[in-house]
């Protein structure tokens, strides 16, 4: 049994690949503002979906949503079929600060369930983000990526359905962006999580995602597939200039 399943009750134990996740008739109000209205949107077992838009249109409302962290005004969220009424041990997130304890070393960090064998586990989930040998330095020697390394270690270490990302690579330089970019292709590639990637990045949601959404003034402004081979090449693409294109300008 692995660490994590030590922690999950025991309906909600993690199978492999990703759960789908269904916004249906969402209305998110803060007072007399509506940030979402009529929303629905359905995200298939397995997709990575970017959501695009302009600063204040309700991605991140969106995102703390379908995390659990806030409830709608009225409207349904379900996850594989159940409701989402908290956080839930299979749903991740991963914001664009790594957020790490800075007086625990990198593992630590990485193990944030203690369950059997959690040291073995996140050495590994260290091994796949590419921090190997890495588990006893301090957050405060690492650079902004490796931060952000361990920050995607702690959230795949629990082999999570649901991958949750809000800006994560905002914070980076471009270089070291297209080196993360690579990384979690190459981890959803293997693992199939269902992933949602809040990003004001065009070229980083064509780079990465199945699907792109446009997110408009608490609506669905377009909603494209991202039919390019992976894994990816930024830019190289003509068909791929021809996506951010549309994009940008229903942005
Ligand atoms: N807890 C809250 N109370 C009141 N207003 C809120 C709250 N959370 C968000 N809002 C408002 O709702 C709108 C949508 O916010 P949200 O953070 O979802 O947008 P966003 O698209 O994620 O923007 P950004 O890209 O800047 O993060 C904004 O006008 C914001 O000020």
């Amino acid at each position: 049994m692995s660490a994590v399943e030590f922690a999950l009750p025991p309906d909600e134990v993690a199978t492999a690949g990703g759960l789908p996740i269904s916004l249906s008739r969402i209305e998110k109000s803060f007072g007399t503002l509506n940030v979402l209205r009529n929303f629905n949107l359905e995200v298939p077992a397995g997709q990575f979906l970017a959501v695009v838009g302009r600063s204040g249109g309700g991605k991140s409302t969106l995102m703390r949503l379908i995390a659990g962290l806030d409830t709608a005004s009225s409207g349904r969220v379900t996850i594989g079929g159940r409701n989402v009424e908290r956080l839930n041990p299979f749903v991740r997130l991963l914001f664009q600060e790594a957020r790490l304890v800075p007086w625990q070393r990198v593992i630590e960090n990485v193990g944030i369930a203690r369950g059997p064998n959690w040291q073995e586990t996140a050495r590994r989930t260290l091994v796949d983000v590419g921090l190997e040998g890495r588990e006893n330095d301090w957050p405060t020697v690492l650079s902004g990526g490796q931060r952000q390394r361990v920050a995607l270690a702690r959230a795949l270490v629990s082999e999570p359905q649901i991958l949750l990302l809000d800006e994560p690579f905002g914070a980076l330089d471009a270089l070291t962006r297209i080196e993360m970019h690579r990384l979690l292709e190459q981890i959803w590639g293997d693992r199939r999580f269902t992933t949602v990637l809040i990003t004001h990045d065009v070229a980083e949601a064509v780079a990465l995602a199945d699907r792109v959404v446009v997110l408009r003034e608490g609506a669905i402004a377009l909603d494209t597939d991202i039919d390019l081979d992976r894994p990816r090449r930024e830019l190289a693409d003509p068909l791929a200039v021809d996506l951010q294109r549309r994009i940008l300008e229903a942005v």
